[in-house]
């Protein structure tokens, strides 16, 4: 089938468009002095990683939440930004690199992860890029189950783009202990660069937060060099109290990121959870000047979704949290619709999904 060249929408042009990534988004130094259309992901390694503190009890129980005014406002939250147009496309080029480009299924074969991570590589298809006058962009990472992580650390190889494996008996994080140590240790061995765990929920369900701190702090330490994300399965806590006090445990114990969801609990990433998280993100900070990484995950598959999370983000945290050692989002299914809604604004007509395949 011949794919027809888009057409460039006459107040489009390829140098606005970076312009606006630029000014209505963060740059950093090195992006700044680069060629205005490489615009590519900061490193990861990048940033002072959170070393944690001794566990503060009287703070963690001193935390609350006060559901119905986070409700309130997450619900205000759809309406309170419109990106339209050349800023719209600008936001989410900008959302591609801050995605963890994600399989996480029963059947996924070195292939599949092959295709994903080639994906991971030109993450929209070349005549979009080239009429958008963009080149040089990837997604944040590539995300995948212990077993896939060679086979994505050899597709990845030169790219720069980190490979992250799920751990610790990933979804429910039920298995034994030491194994679940050794798991992390075997991804670091296989070549991981980020390792998102899993907490146990009963440790926050019956508030043993002591229980919680030393099963995080013990896998950071297992994680090494290799950046750790403490996967919260907030669907799974009950109330945004425990979440608020989950995620500080966790930032306690030396989190690099806190992450909303696994993507298999019948609730995943919500916008009272994420302002939950990104607020007690917020408050760590003021207490000890160190940056936590946020990562929304799981159900997240909406160009229009993914602008309210870059909002959401801007508004709470400010710009330095738009960038992909800060933030990620975890999703399989994201990229596709990013891409049909960027051919949409290149060419002015909407293609039909299986035109964007992931992998
Ligand atoms: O961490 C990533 C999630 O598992 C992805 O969830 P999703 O498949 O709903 O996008």
């Amino acid at each position: 089938m011949v794919t027809p060249r888009p057409r460039l929408h006459s107040t489009a042009r390829a140098c606005d468009l970076v312009t606006l990534i630029d000014k209505d988004l963060p740059v950093t130094a090195e992006t700044q002095t680069r060629p205005a259309t490489q615009i590519a992901p900061v490193p990861h390694t990048g940033l002072e990683r959170n070393p944690g503190m001794e566990l503060d009890l009287d703070w963690v129980r001193a935390v609350q939440a006060n559901t119905s005014a986070i409700e309130r406002r997450a619900a205000t939250l759809p309406g309170r930004r419109s990106v339209k147009k050349e800023w719209q496309a600008a936001w989410l080029l900008k959302a591609i690199t801050l995605i963890d480009l994600t399989t996480l299924s029963g059947d996924d074969t070195p292939g599949r992860v092959r295709r994903l991570c080639a994906k991971a590589r030109q993450p929209v298809r070349a005549d979009i890029l080239d009429a958008l006058g963009v080149s040089g962009i990837t997604t944040g990472a590539v995300c995948v189950y212990h077993e896939m992580v060679p086979t994505a650390v050899e597709a990845l190889r030169g790219s720069g783009i980190p490979v992250a494996a799920v751990s610790t008996g990933f979804p429910a994080g039920l298995s034994p202990f030491r194994l679940r140590l050794a798991e992390i240790e075997e991804s670091v061995k296989a070549g991981a660069d980020e390792i998102d765990i899993v907490i146990s929920r009963r440790h926050v369900l019956t508030g043993d937060w002591q229980a919680l701190y030393d099963e995080m702090r013990a896998f950071r330490d297992a994680c090494g060099e290799a950046h750790v994300k403490a996967i919260l399965a907030t669907g799974e806590l009950g109330t945004l109290r425990n979440v608020a006090r989950a995620s500080l445990v966790c930032m306690m114990a030396g989190a690099d990121f806190i992450k909303t969801s696994t993507g298999k609990e019948s609730v995943n990433a919500t916008l009272p959870v994420s302002l939950t998280m990104v607020r007690a993100i917020r408050a760590y900070e003021e207490r000890t000047g160190i940056k936590v990484g946020y990562k929304p995950a799981g159900g997240i598959s909406k160009a229009k979704d993914a602008l309210l999370y870059l909002a959401l983000m801007k508004d709470e945290l400010g710009d330095r949290w738009l960038q992909p050692d800060l933030f990620r989002f975890g999703a399989s299914s994201l990229l596709g619709d990013i891409e049909r809604q960027l051919e949409h604004f290149v060419t002015g007509r909407y293609s039909a999904s299986y035109r964007h395949p992931l992998a």
